[in-house]
């Protein structure tokens, strides 16, 4: 028998949806449905435990070739079963655990949890369930924050062989000697990382000519000059086959007839939006291959259903989705007040060695909208700081418009990257010019962030 409840909002998804509910909501009946762990893919499965995985890659990798600081230092090895212990048995896992406790618990009592999966039924209607009791829910207000998954070709799905995807890498049961990583994106860059400092031997498959093909250019090529040195590319090509030897290696056939070979294969081909998976043509919402259609506010096509996250933008980023949240929260509360979407100064960081940071326009977008284009690179190695680090690839490309002033773009490879990149962030936000930014402030001496002044000092 089919349970039925009514509820005030139903908020789909905890990943940035769980942060929806503060004390403003309390006179609401609120359900939360989420199928899978709580915290979504940021907490489990994404940004967190990532990052805690490339700091200690981070470390690793430095302290294997210390020879440009004059000093004799060397990695030995990783116990991979205490850095799985410290990031998940330590910290993810308890606060996704604490996070559902909390939602179920006396503290919340205007919530009620489902963890099933959710699909539409009708307009703001909902198939769920609660364990094995199944339930259809209504809504006055639906919000949707579904997120995405990742994108896995029918060459991975159809060959039979055992993969990896980000959801499960992170807690495989031993290092492995070796991995193909398919794709050239940002979860490629930031897993060959992870992985080769570690010990692994990376190979990555890619159909583009160049990693992160979508960075400014100067610094996609500078990183595919670092990544060649450290990693075994195949860029241009795609996989025609994959099979699995008797020791369980996984085989990989490309489409020049090159064989890769390696114990454990990583599909890291975009991630796409889980809409395809709610029905959502029984709630009349739009739409695009799962990408939920909203508009600025967030308001999808159906009235009283919301949509924020990886499940309508494709910004894919967590701080995107958590200002969205935001944004949804106030929006529903406030339906004559509506705030928008900030979707006008988004920045970007790429945790792989070295870090990566962009936030505006690419030096080519720039040139395409403006004649008056002025551009700067300025290396770290040729500040104090840099040469403290003895630093000889990391730099600041700065990009403004000579006739206004302002800053168009910012764009930086190198130790600290995604730190530097926040002043280029404030100035585009607040609107200050490159002039001002550069000379109204202090920059402690001889600190690293005198890169970015010199690169703004350096824009005509
Ligand atoms: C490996 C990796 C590393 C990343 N690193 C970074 C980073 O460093 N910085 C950054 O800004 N971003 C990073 N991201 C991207 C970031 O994780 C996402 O942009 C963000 O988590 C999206 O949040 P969300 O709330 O939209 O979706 P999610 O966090 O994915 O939450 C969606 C939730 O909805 C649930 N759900 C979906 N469909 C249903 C359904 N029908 N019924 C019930 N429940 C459902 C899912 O189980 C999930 O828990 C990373 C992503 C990955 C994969
Ligand atoms: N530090 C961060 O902020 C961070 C970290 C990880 C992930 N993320 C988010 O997650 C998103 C997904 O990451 P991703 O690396 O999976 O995606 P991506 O879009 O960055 O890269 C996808 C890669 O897969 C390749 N690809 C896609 N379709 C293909 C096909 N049909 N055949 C062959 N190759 C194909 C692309 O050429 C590209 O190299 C990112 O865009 C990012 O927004 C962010």
């Amino acid at each position: 028998m089919t349970s039925t409840a009514h509820f005030d909002l139903i908020i789909v998804g905890t990943g940035s949806g769980n942060m929806i509910p503060d004390d403003r909501f309390d006179d609401l009946s609120i359900a939360i449905v989420e199928e899978d762990r709580f915290g979504g893919t940021c907490l489990n499965v994404g940004c967190i435990p990532t990052k805690m995985f490339v700091y200690a890659a981070d470390r690793a990798l430095e302290a294997s070739d210390s020879s440009a600081l004059s000093l004799t230092t060397s990695y030995d090895s990783v116990d991979w079963a205490d850095v799985q212990e410290r990031v998940f048995g330590k910290r993810i896992d308890p606060i996704a655990a604490g996070g559902e406790a909390y939602r179920r618990g006396d503290e919340t009592p205007n919530i009620t949890v489902f963890d099933q999966h959710a699909r539409f039924v009708g307009p703001r209607t909902l198939a769920t369930g609660q364990g094995p009791t199944e339930w259809t829910i209504t809504g006055d207000t639906i919000i949707l924050a579904t997120g995405a998954r990742t994108n896995v070709l029918d060459v991975v799905k159809n060959s039979g062989i055992r993969y990896y995807t980000n959801k499960d890498i992170m807690r495989m049961e031993k290092l492995p000697a070796s991995m193909i990583i398919q794709g050239g994106g940002v979860i490629a860059a930031e897993f060959a990382h992870v992985f080769s400092a570690l010990g692994t031997k990376v190979s990555i498959i890619n159909r583009s000519e160049k990693l992160l093909k979508n960075l400014d250019a100067d610094i996609r090529d500078r990183f595919n000059e670092i990544a060649a040195s450290r990693w075994d590319l195949h860029l241009g090509h795609t996989i025609e086959s994959l099979s699995t030897g008797a020791d369980g290696s996984i085989t990989a056939v490309l489409d020049d007839g090159t064989t890769v070979t390696a114990d454990v294969f990583l599909a890291a081909t975009g991630r796409r939006p889980n809409g395809d998976l709610l029905n959502l043509e029984a709630a009349g919402i739009k739409h695009e291959r799962g990408l939920i259609t909203v508009d600025k506010y967030g308001r999808t096509s159906a009235e009283g259903v919301w949509a924020l996250g990886d499940a309508s933008n494709t910004f894919q980023l967590k701080h995107v989705a958590n200002a969205e949240a935001k944004a949804v929260a106030h929006n529903v509360l406030h339906p004559d007040d509506l705030k928008e979407y900030p979707h006008d100064v988004v920045p970007a960081g790429i945790f792989t060695h070295p870090q990566i940071a962009t936030v505006g326009l690419t030096e080519e977008e720039a040139r395409n909208r403006c004649d008056t284009v002025t551009v700067k690179v300025q290396k770290y190695g040729d500040v104090a700081f840099g040469w403290a680090m003895e630093d000889t690839t990391g730099l600041v490309k700065v990009i403004g418009d000579s006739s206004t002033g302002k800053l168009l773009g910012a764009h930086l490879i190198g130790p600290q990257a995604t730190t530097l990149i926040q002043t280029f962030i404030t100035g585009l936000v607040w609107d200050i010019g490159y002039k001002e930014l550069a000379h109204n402030q202090y920059w402690i001496h001889p600190a690293l962030p005198e890169v970015v002044e010199n690169a703004l000092l350096g824009l005509d």
